[in-house]
């Protein structure tokens, strides 16, 4: 649905973003990871025709990005910049019947499109807001309510969440992840990592405009690992004992007691997870919880930005 090939563009000194490529599937989110200056911004204004690329080819809903196509290409593809330009003086009904009307919706359809754009974002109650008088939160709902007006099957939404308190973050994914459900393609980038892990199909981690992982949220942290990290909980008596059986077993290693929680690590090949439930049941420790723990976005993160 959304195909990049070796897209490039420099700006001189290795500035700039370098052979990427990724593909999206439709009705899919993709979440675009890296730091300030990683090339987000520059793979998302090749793809919306905003500027041209040095090398590599792109298309989107099978329309290939290039300048004679920038008119079908605005049909198929709804852009969110991080900042956008807001008329403060209308309300939020007069901003989207402008835009409605620049986006030459025929009139008798753009209140439909504008009504079922504000019920999507979970705007229909800021109808008469001033758009002055909204908050950051109302403000990017409202923005990408405008873009949805012409009913774009693909969205690329840069930093919709940037700026946002916590509550306004989560009705922010809330939308987002209905918008792929009414069968949207989804590219957003965001510095937000643990939003991304919660609601992104797929992750694109770019580095100095390289990209350093592409995929699965799942199988990106397994590529990363060598290996396995689990935490137990046991009864606060058996905690010495417990200690004592995994510094036994041989192959486990970073053992760490914190409260009354024991970590332990091994190898990620051998993983020896079961195996070590059952010698410790067997041992009567009493085991409250075992849990294999996570990679966090943001670590997993951090270690591919320090490459
Ligand atoms: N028009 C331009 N002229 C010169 N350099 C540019 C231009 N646009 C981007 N760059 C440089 O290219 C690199 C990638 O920038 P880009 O804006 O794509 O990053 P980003 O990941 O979107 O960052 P941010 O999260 O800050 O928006 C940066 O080093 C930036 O300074």
């Amino acid at each position: 649905m959304i195909e990049l090939n070796s897209l490039s563009k420099s700006f001189g000194n290795g500035r700039g973003i370098h052979q990427v490529s990724f593909t999206v599937p439709e009705g899919s989110i993709m979440g675009f990871v890296g730091h300030n200056g990683a090339g987000k911004t520059t793979t998302f204004k090749i793809l919306t025709g905003l500027m041209d690329p040095d090398s590599g080819s792109a298309t989107i809903d099978g329309i290939p990005v290039k300048p004679r196509n920038l008119k079908k290409l605005k049909q198929s593809v709804g852009y969110m910049p991080d900042i956008f330009g807001v008329y403060e003086r209308m309300t939020v009904w007069q901003y989207l019947d402008f835009f409605g009307a620049a986006y030459r919706i025929p009139r008798k359809l753009r209140k439909e499109r504008i009504l079922k754009a504000l019920d999507l974002t979970r705007s229909g109650d800021m109808v008469d807001y001033q758009v002055a008088s909204l908050s950051r939160g109302m403000r990017q709902r409202v923005g990408l309510a405008k873009t949805i007006l012409p009913d774009p099957k693909v969205l690329i939404l840069d930093e919709p969440a940037g700026g946002l308190d916590p509550q306004a973050r989560i009705e922010m994914r809330e939308v987002v992840c209905e918008l792929r459900d009414v069968g949207k393609t989804i590219i957003l980038s965001s510095h937000i990592l643990p939003d991304l892990g919660n609601m992104c199909d797929l992750v694109g981690i770019i580095n100095k405009g390289n990209m350093e992982a592409f995929g699965k949220l799942d199988d990106i942290t397994e590529s990363l690992t060598d290996k396995k990290t689990y935490v137990i909980e046991v009864h606060k008596d058996d905690l010495g004992n417990a200690q004592q059986f995994l510094s036994n077993m041989g192959s486990i290693k970073d053992i760490q007691l914190r409260e009354q929680q024991i970590s332990f690590s091994c190898d990620k090949e051998e993983d020896l997870g079961a195996k070590v439930l059952a010698y410790l049941i067997e041992n009567n420790i009493r085991v409250n919880s075992f849990k294999l723990q996570e990679l966090e976005l943001e670590e997993m993160f951090m270690q591919l930005a320090a490459k």
